[in-house]
């Protein structure tokens, strides 16, 4: 597979580890958007069609969301910083020959305007060996307390979604949030999570480890600080009236995203909060 240009989605840092790993990411958003394990194989989805201009966010990759998770809140959906422009920290190898790009984002004039307080979020990408690990971190540089939800919205590449399943859900309740009615309770099922029609599910308190079976290999994910998971596939009849998402772009990813959604974040002052999301891959 030709390896995808993400030149038009804005600067791009591409980090190697020594182990022929890689990870390139973008300052617009923070968002990783290209994870390659040593055999070359791309486990991240980018939209062939995803675009930037008009300040949009990107489609794929792993959009941070944050302050407000999807449209549960005032803000715009998914938050404040999916189209902001992060600064680089830092770009090296660390002792274990893995490469570490770190990002941080600040409250500026375009966030006070939209959500008042004052707050620094870094993101900590690495790669090394099967596993990408990623961590945000928040601080409330305010002089006032704040709650936040939050969500690692990562598109992870498979090969045919009919053919995927997601492991480790089996018997969990869920909220859904298909359909028009707004969200319902979601029955739990003792099968695997297999896609097709619209899938859009929050977990609150997930299990862990959860695989996902992409059918070019599987792909293993573990959180901390996290402690609900989301799956999101559109489906074919949503998908086609996502403007910024490549024809068929539906069947390529399924979304597992490390989120903080069901009980929020309220920092004090002074305080930060980290959230990891490790995924391996299994092969
Ligand atoms: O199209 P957006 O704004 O990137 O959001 C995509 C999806 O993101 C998911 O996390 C949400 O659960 C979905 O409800 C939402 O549709």
């Amino acid at each position: 597979m030709t390896a995808q240009s993400f030149s038009s989605l804005g600067p791009c840092i591409e980090a190697c580890a020594t182990d022929g790993s890689r990870l390139v990411v973008t300052t617009f958003g923070g968002q990783v958007l290209g994870w390659n394990t040593p055999d070359g194989r791309e486990r991240l989805f980018v939209s062939a069609t995803a675009t930037t201009a008009g300040g949009q966010a990107i489609r794929g990759g792993v959009p941070v969301c944050w302050p407000q998770f999807s449209g549960q809140g005032p803000l715009p959906k998914h938050g404040l910083l999916r189209n902001r422009d992060w600064s680089v920290l830092t770009n090296d190898i660390d002792g274990d020959g893995r490469a570490r790009v770190a990002l941080r984002c600040e409250a500026d004039a375009v966030t006070r305007a939209q959500w008042p307080h004052a707050f620094a979020a870094t993101l900590v990408a690495t790669v090394g060996g099967d596993t990408l690990e990623l961590a945000l971190t928040v601080r409330n540089t305010d002089a006032a307390p704040f709650s936040f939800t939050t969500a690692l919205h990562g598109y992870w590449r498979v090969a045919e979604l009919a053919d995927v399943s997601l492991h480790g859900l089996e018997g969990h309740a869920f909220r859904d949030f298909t359909g028009t009615a707004g969200e319902a309770a979601g029955a739990p099922s003792a099968a695997a999570l297999r896609f097709g029609p619209e899938t859009d599910r929050v977990y609150a308190d997930a299990p862990q480890p959860l695989t996902l079976d992409t059918g070019h290999g599987r792909l293993a994910f573990l959180q901390a600080g996290f402690t609900d998971t989301v799956v999101w596939n559109p489906g074919a009849e949503r998908a086609a009236a996502i403007g910024d998402l490549e024809v068929d772009g539906w069947r390529r990813f399924v979304c597992v995203e490390a989120a903080r959604i069901a009980v929020p974040v309220t920092l004090a002052p002074g305080a930060a909060w980290t959230g990891t999301q490790t995924v391996r891959a299994l092969d």
